[in-house]
């Protein structure tokens, strides 16, 4: 792990979630949520002024299914879906669901190839092919083909890890950070992004372009971020180290935070 340490008055911090907090796992719904992570971003949304949101390809309900009681300002569906006060009321900066005849044609699509899944996300849908990788090529020429013969236009094909995500093209993951940067919470602070797939370029390139911005990612260089990390656990062990030095700053809150850590081992 790295000694990065970032000012809590004139930072912003961005999460992605797989890959960047949590491990991948065969599944979506595989995946799970140590209980010092909760702890830890607890801790720096605070240390940070309220200046933290996670933006994922996640919709914001299955973000708080993941996360529970933490509600943390977010944005689903690669920009789709914007929360924008913890615990908030979650706005849709992307008109509505997919057209009922596109999923048709995606869920046919699904079941008519082994080791598929069709993941709806209400505004954004996910075509996760993890178990039936050799698919990759000709299942993104058949969904951009299923886009095409829809007449539906403002739809993109983004590729993920293992995973196709049909969106609106005018929403994603740096509109996100651009709405999050114009809150008073925010606004003036030198935004940092850390995420681990293409998915996450267009956030790169927007907390690049504010004075100080930077772009970290995780287990591979991602043109314009910087590789910092290592894998998921490296950024948890960097959360939870500034998440103790916070503490060692400000020790009122340390019960509660004890109290969360004690529940945590005991899970
Ligand atoms: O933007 P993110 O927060 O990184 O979310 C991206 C997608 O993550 C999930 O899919 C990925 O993780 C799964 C669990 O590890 C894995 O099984 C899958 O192969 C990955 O593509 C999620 O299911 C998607 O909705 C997100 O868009
Ligand atoms: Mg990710």
């Amino acid at each position: 792990m790295k000694n990065l340490a970032l000012d809590g008055a004139s930072h912003a911090l961005f999460f992605d979630i797989d890959g960047t907090l949590l491990d991948i796992a065969a599944r979506p719904d595989d995946v799970s949520v140590p209980a010092p992570l909760k702890t830890g971003l607890q801790q720096l949304t605070r240390k940070f002024g309220g200046a933290l949101a996670l933006v994922s390809g996640r919709s914001v309900r299955d973000i708080d299914r993941l996360f529970g009681d933490l509600k943390p300002r977010a944005s689903g569906c690669h920009g789709g879906e914007l929360r924008l006060l913890p615990g908030g009321e979650v706005f849709m900066a992307a008109s509505g669901r997919l057209p009922a005849a596109i999923m048709e044609n995606l869920k046919r699509v699904a079941a008519s190839h082994r080791g598929l899944l069709l993941e709806d996300k209400g505004v954004c849908v996910a075509v996760h092919y993890r178990a039936a990788p050799t698919l990759g090529a000709a299942l993104r020429y058949e969904l951009e083909a299923i886009i095409a013969r829809s007449g539906e236009t403002g739809l993109t094909v983004l590729p993920g890890r293992l995973v196709y995500e049909i969106k609106r093209s005018h929403v994603d993951k740096g509109t996100a950070v651009e709405a999050f940067m114009r809150l008073p919470a925010f606004a003036g602070r030198q935004p940092v992004f850390i995420g681990d797939d293409i998915t996450d370029i267009a956030a790169f390139s927007a907390v690049k372009n504010v004075k100080g911005g930077m772009a970290w990612s995780v287990g591979r260089e991602l043109a314009p971020a910087t590789r910092i990390f290592d894998d998921a656990s490296d950024v948890r062990a960097w959360i939870a180290a500034e998440a103790r030095a916070e503490l060692q700053r400000s020790p009122a809150i340390a019960p509660r935070l004890e109290t969360g850590a004690r529940n945590a081992r005991l899970a």
